[in-house]
């Protein structure tokens, strides 16, 4: 489903602040599965993701997803394979449009403008049906305006308005980690709700390492710029998080350094 062959990335070329992010990657994801993304601060993760949806071209190798290359492809094309959920609440919806507004912007997206007409009974149903299964009582305040939610309400309906289409390839980077605790594990329950339901090839950042290892179906690990470490299968089922510190310093030749890793 997806396919990375050998991609480089230097940001700041020929600068006193070069910075090689990612020194080679290559990595396959077949269809369905869900990948929990770790490493260290400044590893390349968000670096990886990005150059994935394409918000810059890479120096080198390339990117596939099912069938078609997309490494030459601006960003606004890639959006209609690839869909994105970020760590801020706010990035993923329109604040000053409604419940409503929204949805069926990300409903309708990559039609034609002149197509574009009031929303329908039967979308609105459908609406309502999908915001029922968040379970926050979103589906009876379809015409309220967004600014209105929490930041967990913002969150779970940016990840319904993300997957209504049933992207090829789902990308997640952090989005629990702007949220507390109760809620983050709420956002993520739906996240491996909705990839299961609609069998979405994912990939998730996290810095919880227990969320690393019991989301999705395979970790991997990032350090400097290239990817240390793959858990699949059994090896993955039997990790612990103690082990997966001695074999990120193994691996690394260095101590976890990273702020932010939340242990459990
Ligand atoms: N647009 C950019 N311009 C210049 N440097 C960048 C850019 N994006 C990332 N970098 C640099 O590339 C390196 C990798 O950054 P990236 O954000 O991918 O790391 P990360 O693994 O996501 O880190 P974190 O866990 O801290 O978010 C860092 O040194 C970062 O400063």
């Amino acid at each position: 489903m997806l396919r990375v062959q050998n991609i480089l990335k230097t940001f700041n070329k020929g600068t006193v602040n070069e910075k090689m992010a990612i020194k080679g990657i290559t990595l396959k994801l077949a269809a369905g599965d869900f990948v929990t993304v770790i490493g260290s601060n400044g590893a390349g993760k968000s670096t990886l993701l990005n150059s994935i949806a394409g918000d810059f071209p890479v120096d080198k190798g390339e990117i596939h997803i099912g069938d078609c290359e997309i490494t030459g492809w601006p960003q606004y094309r890639r959006a209609s394979l690839v869909s994105r959920v970020f760590q801020d609440p706010m990035r993923g919806t329109a604040s000053s449009m409604t419940i409503e507004e929204n949805m069926v912007m990300a409903l309708r997206r990559g039609q034609s403008r002149r197509l574009r007409r009031a929303i329908s009974a039967k979308e609105r149903a459908y609406f309502r049906q999908e915001l029922t299964k968040l379970g926050l009582s979103l589906e009876n305040r379809l015409t309220n305006k967004v600014s209105l939610l929490s930041g967990g309400q913002r969150q779970a309906l940016t990840l319904l308005m993300a997957t209504i289409q049933k992207p090829q390839l789902l990308l997640l980077d952090e989005h629990t980690a702007a949220l507390d605790p109760k809620t983050a594990e709420k956002v993520l329950d739906l996240t491996c709700r909705v990839a299961a339901e609609n069998n979405l090839t994912t990939l998730m950042i996290t810095h919880n390492l227990d969320h690393a290892l019991s989301v999705g179906n395979r970790t991997i690990m990032m350090h400097e710029g290239r990817i240390i470490l793959d858990l699949r299968e059994e090896e993955r089922t039997n990790m612990t998080i103690n082990r997966l510190l001695e074999m990120f310093e193994k691996e690394s030749g260095s101590h976890i350094h990273n702020d932010r890793m939340i242990l459990a």
